[in-house]
């Protein structure tokens, strides 16, 4: 499991560390894993151009001593001191000792535009609000230079505890992090300025639960439902897929598409696009009844191409059955009906979605993913499923919220989501958690989408077609 802990956790830690260390230690192991990732960009660090952007608080402090190291192995190195008055003292004497030299903001235009490589110690973890004009100037040279970017511990700019990103920002192509990753780091927007992100052991003791997760290959191998002798098809689970309307049908056939992949013994369909569902795949169970009349299921999926058809949506809250609620299902979903729930629910709106539920516009909710996610859970006391670039899956109650990089942006593509309430539907019928079946189900329609796609366009239908590619992905490694 790959975790990231808020600001105020890696504060605790680094003081419980601190206190059995000698003054200095921490920020020197810092200092070095940081050094080390900048030599490996390099290539060869003798002789190359190497400028530092320092800030006042110990950001830029890491920031001296790496340049400090580099500079011993005979790079050429210049810090823009931010603040002068105000720079890490015994990073900046560790720097001039090691042949490097410090200039004023005024100079940074010349020394970055021949820069091979920047390291971005203007702001971390002390970050307050967008970056300030003389900051965002700096975030603007960069922007504008061909040298490598190597951010220390986090982008400057981005909010380390939620990825926001409410003004100018560095963009890295590397960002070195220490003790931990932060959640900004695995969230969009700020995910994407970050980089490629490599974790530097600095000693920390976190606490067991983390802020986020997010799974791996392992920890999905883990989750996922297999077979047992004595199992049969209800053992294993039947999931009942209520979609798709005369408009709709396709929706209808990719649920049941992603449903068979999932993992459930079984897939029941009920609606008015059963002709097509048989047409496509005559192993379904399908039922020209209602919901309530249509025989046993584990799990229920609702809602994709759903229409106006709100009884239906109604009848499948009242189950006493994990239920997944998707696309118009949402719209459809009174509120009051998901709060009673007593068994599961998995809600897995899109950002448009989502906004519309909060009643809030789409932008507000892309750039603050997690305050959403978690909102949206509360309101309506369910698991909550915010797909995007990086989906991000909240329990209602608070706790560790998990984080899904497995996508590709060729999956916005139309009728995607519907397999994907397919595939994690029917991990719910099998048994899975809400947060699990969610954060399970976007892992393997993530690498799905990758593996269909291979760097192309692909249709939803590919994209359930490759699930089970990505399950055995899983399974085998
Ligand atoms: N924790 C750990 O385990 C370890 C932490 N380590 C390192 O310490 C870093 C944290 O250092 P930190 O606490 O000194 O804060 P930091 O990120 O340098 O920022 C504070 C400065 O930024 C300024 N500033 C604020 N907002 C701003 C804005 N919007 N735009 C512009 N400026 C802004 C603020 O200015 P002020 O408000 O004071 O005027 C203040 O001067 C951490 O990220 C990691 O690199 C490692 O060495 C070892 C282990
Ligand atoms: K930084």
């Amino acid at each position: 499991m790959r975790t990231a802990y808020s600001v105020d956790t890696v504060r605790a830690a680094e003081r419980r560390l601190m206190a059995r260390l000698p003054e200095g230690a921490l920020m020197q192991r810092a200092a070095a894993g940081l050094a080390a990732a900048c030599a490996d960009v390099l290539g060869r660090v003798y002789g190359r151009r190497v400028v530092l952007l320092v800030g006042s608080g110990d950001n830029g402090g890491d920031a001296l001593y790496a340049g400090a190291r580099l500079a011993r192995r005979g790079a050429g190195v210049t810090a823009v001191l931010l603040a002068p008055e105000r720079t890490h003292a015994g990073g900046l004497a560790a720097l001039l000792r090691a042949g490097g030299r410090s200039v004023s903001p005024a100079d940074a235009e010349e020394v970055v535009r021949r820069a091979d490589l920047v390291l971005d110690g203007i702001v971390g973890i002390g970050g307050r609000g967008g970056l300030r004009p003389d900051a965002a100037a700096l975030a603007a040279l960069v922007a504008a230079s061909r040298a490598a970017v190597v951010a220390v511990d986090l982008p400057s700019g981005v909010e380390a505890d939620t990825g926001e990103v409410r003004g100018a920002a560095v963009r890295a192509d590397l960002t070195v992090t220490f003790g931990t990753h932060k959640p900004g780091l695995l969230i969009d927007p700020a995910r994407e300025y970050a980089g490629v992100v490599r974790l530097v052991d600095i000693g920390l003791e976190l606490p067991e639960e983390a802020e986020l997760e997010a799974l791996q290959h392992a920890d999905a191998a883990a989750l996922l439902p297999v077979p047992g002798v004595e199992s049969d098809k209800y053992r294993r689970g039947v999931v009942g897929i209520a979609a798709g309307s005369a408009r709709y049908p396709g929706a209808a056939v990719l649920a049941v598409a992603g449903a068979l992949r999932g993992g459930a013994g079984a897939v029941r369909y009920v609606g008015p696009a059963g002709e097509a569902v048989i047409a496509r795949f005559p192993e379904t169970l399908v039922s020209d009844q209602g919901p309530k009349q249509a025989g046993r299921v584990q799990a229920w999926v609702v809602g994709p191409g759903a229409g106006d058809d709100a009884g239906t949506v109604a009848e499948v809250l009242d189950a006493d059955v994990p239920v997944l609620v998707d696309a118009d299902g949402l719209r459809l979903a009174e509120v009051g009906a998901v709060r009673a729930r007593t068994a599961p629910t998995l809600m897995t709106p899109h950002a448009g979605e989502a906004a519309a539920l909060l009643g809030v516009a789409r932008e507000e909710v892309e750039a603050g993913r997690l305050a959403a996610v978690r909102e949206l859970a509360g309101r309506y006391r369910a698991t909550v499923l915010l797909k995007g670039s990086t989906t991000l899956v909240a329990d209602a109650g608070g706790g560790v919220v998990r984080v899904n990089a497995t996508g590709t942006g060729w999956l916005a593509t139309a009728g995607s989501g519907d397999v994907l309430s397919g595939v994690a539907g029917s991990l719910l019928a099998a048994g899975l958690s809400a947060l699990d079946a969610g954060s399970v189900g976007a892992y393997l329609h993530g690498l799905a989408g990758r593996f269909a796609a291979e760097g192309a366009p692909v249709g939803a239908h590919e994209v359930a077609g490759a699930v089970g590619r990505a399950w055995r992905d899983v399974v085998r490694r």
